[in-house]
């Protein structure tokens, strides 16, 4: 049985073909397109964006190959999340703690001197075909979409494009990921989430395309699906992008639960490239003719003035590993500067 003869409700959202910026119409078209949908949805795809299905496949399999190595050898490369650095490998969770972190993942930072750490042989000996994937997302995807959202802010073009320098301090990174399916009761004892709703903590989160349904985006109707497509990418806004755009780029709340029935038992894998500003920007709000028009020139209080994007990252991530390893019974609460971080269900 196929998926499709599970109805899903999908979102429906737009598709940026990116191929078309270099062309002045094709600029202004897609510039109509981000200004249709994204102060209401933060959820886009992008297509015409240059990397074959091939080297998408390859990075699932060198992921798919990485998490069957002995765990010893994965947990050598262990992430320091308690103090927010999320470089590297964290494992599941065991026991009871399973039921809130049931995925493993490993974070390869940008290819340069000073992120350099200690990997497996695996990612060694595929390191030049990780690092041009990743070269090629910051450069030919993430840089023009940020060009873009400032040409429709009506701001200097390389506003944020140059706060995200890829040889600059500043940890975003490309993400393997793999949840481990679970029996239909433990699911249902966790009501079927298999990762609560949040919202990113970076700039934009590029999800590539894997066939597993359970990703679910929040709407003003509900949870809907994200569908996957083959030659697209799935682009959520996050939240350094929301804070330095005066909150009009929305940082979308969404979710993973358990997949339809017919693909509950498998693994999902995931390919993530999570693309962050450099350490040190501050996460303040651009000045923006546009918003100024629409009345909306910082009008939101959610911002964490004074913050950098590093703060902001960190202190996600420690308050995340303290809700993961059990030291947190909670997961709402303050983060820092005054502003919450919500969850959602
Ligand atoms: O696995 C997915 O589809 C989404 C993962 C996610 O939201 C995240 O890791 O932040
Ligand atoms: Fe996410």
């Amino acid at each position: 049985m196929s998926t499709e003869s599970y109805t899903l409700e999908y979102a429906d959202l737009d598709a940026l073909d990116i191929s078309r910026l270099n062309d002045p119409q094709g600029k202004q078209e897609l510039a109509s397109q981000v200004l249709s949908f994204v102060n209401k949805n933060g959820f886009f795809y992008v297509k015409g964006h240059g990397l074959t299905g091939d080297q998408i496949k390859r990075q699932y399999s060198i992921g798919r190959e990485l998490f069957n190595l002995p765990l010893e050898e994965k947990l050598r490369c262990i992430a320091n999340t308690e103090a927010g650095d999320f470089r590297g490998y964290k494992p599941r969770s065991t026991g009871e703690l399973g039921a809130r972190d049931n995925d493993e993942r490993y974070n390869i930072p940008k290819f340069t001197p000073e992120h350099e750490r200690s990997h497996p042989k695996l990612i060694q000996d595929h390191f030049d075909e990780i690092k041009e994937f990743s070269l090629h997302v910051h450069n030919q995807v993430l840089l023009p979409l940020l060009r873009l959202f400032a040409y429709v802010l009506e701001i200097d073009e390389s506003y944020f494009a140059s706060r995200h320098r890829y040889e600059a301090r500043g940890l975003e990174y490309l993400r393997y990921m793999k949840y481990f399916p679970r029996t239909e009761a433990e699911d249902a004892a966790v009501n079927n989430i298999w990762a609560k709703g949040h919202t990113d903590y970076n700039t934009l989160t590029f999800l590539f395309h894997q066939p597993v349904s359970g990703l679910q985006v929040q709407t003003p109707e509900g949870w809907k699906y994200v569908k996957s497509f083959e030659d697209t990418i799935i682009v959520n806004v996050a939240d350094a992008l929301e804070f330095l755009s005066g909150g009009y780029l929305k940082s979308t709340v969404h979710r993973v639960i358990r997949p339809p029935p017919d693909q509950a038992d498998k693994p999902r894998l995931g390919l993530i490239y999570f693309a962050r500003p450099e350490a040190d920007v501050e996460l303040a709000p651009v000045e923006s003719p546009l918003l100024q028009r629409l009345g909306l020139q910082s009008s939101t209080e959610d911002v964490p003035r004074g913050v950098t994007a590093e703060e902001w990252a960190r202190a996600r991530i420690a308050k995340d590993h303290r809700f993961r390893t059990g030291l947190d019974e909670r997961r709402e609460g303050e983060i820092i500067a005054g502003v919450h971080q919500k969850f959602y269900d």
